[in-house]
């Protein structure tokens, strides 16, 4: 991206500009002040979450492809962590308060987990929505590139997980969502679909297995439209526990529970077809939107574990 960007904007003169991520831009059109992230925006930008800095390798690299004046990268907070009061723009705009205070945020996936209340290590949530997204929250850090595994900090613990680019907008190629609760109600989830999917809409996957030229497996193709369903959901439930066995065999704490969030957390069907696989309690998450998990976390200034 930062390659992209010197190639293609480099009349600019970047030292007096910031490289900023989306949440980072929102953020500051509400308090203010430019330059300014989070732990958990900023992880795939290579900052290293426990000491809050940007490793030399990056900072060195910057440096050679702008030629000595790269964009400044943000200053790199604890999600959670007050920034600043709103500006008086924004205030009377919003009728808000000239007090409420801007916390810095934390990546949609992530704000889902705190929604869900989980707080125990072994507790997970699994973010059914166009994707299929994993966090375990774990003692200990775990993070694999040849499984596409990485880990947030959140306060004293980890959040481990990955991103499959499997998920809720495979089914949508296919299906209405009218379609997919009529046609999920005529699946028996304890029989198992002899289809061997791997369901994406494009060749690549991220995680569990990490190898951008993956080809989707979508054959072959049952005549009884429940059927091919039974196939797709089968195969994300796989895919899913397949993520959650990897992150345990690397070291993370041991699964005990899973939240569901996003637009598949409302089909029971697949739940029941999931829990055959994970061998633990599955469960829609208490808050299935993201926001509310935002919302706590500015509530109680930093992740309380
Ligand atoms: N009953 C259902 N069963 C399974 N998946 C569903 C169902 N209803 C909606 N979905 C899927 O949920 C996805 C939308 O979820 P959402 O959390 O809004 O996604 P996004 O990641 O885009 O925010 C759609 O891709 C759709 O296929
Ligand atoms: O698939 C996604 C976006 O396309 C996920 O939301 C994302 O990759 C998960 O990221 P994070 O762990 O940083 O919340």
């Amino acid at each position: 991206m930062l390659i992209e960007l010197q190639k293609n904007l480099n009349h600019l003169d970047f030292s007096n500009l910031y490289f900023l991520h989306q949440a980072d831009w929102l953020s500051f059109l509400l308090h203010g002040q430019l330059g300014i992230s989070d732990y958990h925006n900023t992880l795939k930008l290579g900052a290293d979450p426990e000491t809050l800095c940007y490793p030399q390798w990056l900072l060195e690299g910057l440096n050679q492809i702008f030629a000595d004046v790269p964009p400044n990268l943000p200053k790199i907070l604890q999600s959670g962590c007050p920034i600043g009061a709103v500006t008086a723009e924004i205030a009377e705009k919003f009728n808000l308060s000239k007090n409420c205070l801007v916390c810095a945020g934390t990546t949609d996936s992530i704000a889902a987990f705190l929604a869900s209340g989980a707080n125990q290590p072994g507790q997970a949530v699994t973010s059914l929505g166009s994707t299929l997204v994993l966090k375990l929250l774990s003692h200990t850090r775990v993070d694999d590139a040849r499984y596409g595994i990485y880990s947030h900090r959140l306060g004293n613990l980890w959040l481990t997980g990955g991103a499959s680019n499997t998920g809720g907008a495979v089914l949508r190629q296919f299906f209405t969502d009218e379609q997919l609760t009529e046609l999920s109600d005529r699946i028996n989830p304890q029989q198992v679909s002899p289809l061997d999917y791997y369901p994406l809409i494009t060749p690549g996957e991220r995680f569990p297995i990490n190898d951008p030229h993956l080809l989707p497996r979508l054959d072959p193709r049952p005549d009884r439209p429940q059927e091919f369903l039974h196939g797709l959901l089968e195969a994300m439930a796989k895919i899913e526990a397949k993520g959650y066995g990897l992150l345990q065999q690397f070291g993370a704490s041991s699964l005990t529970q899973v939240y569901t969030a996003g637009g598949g957390a409302k089909n029971p069907v697949w739940t029941k077809i999931r829990q055959r696989y994970l061998q633990v309690p599955v469960m829609i998450s208490p808050h299935t939107e993201a926001a509310y998990g935002s919302a706590m976390l500015a509530k109680s200034d930093s992740p309380n574990f």
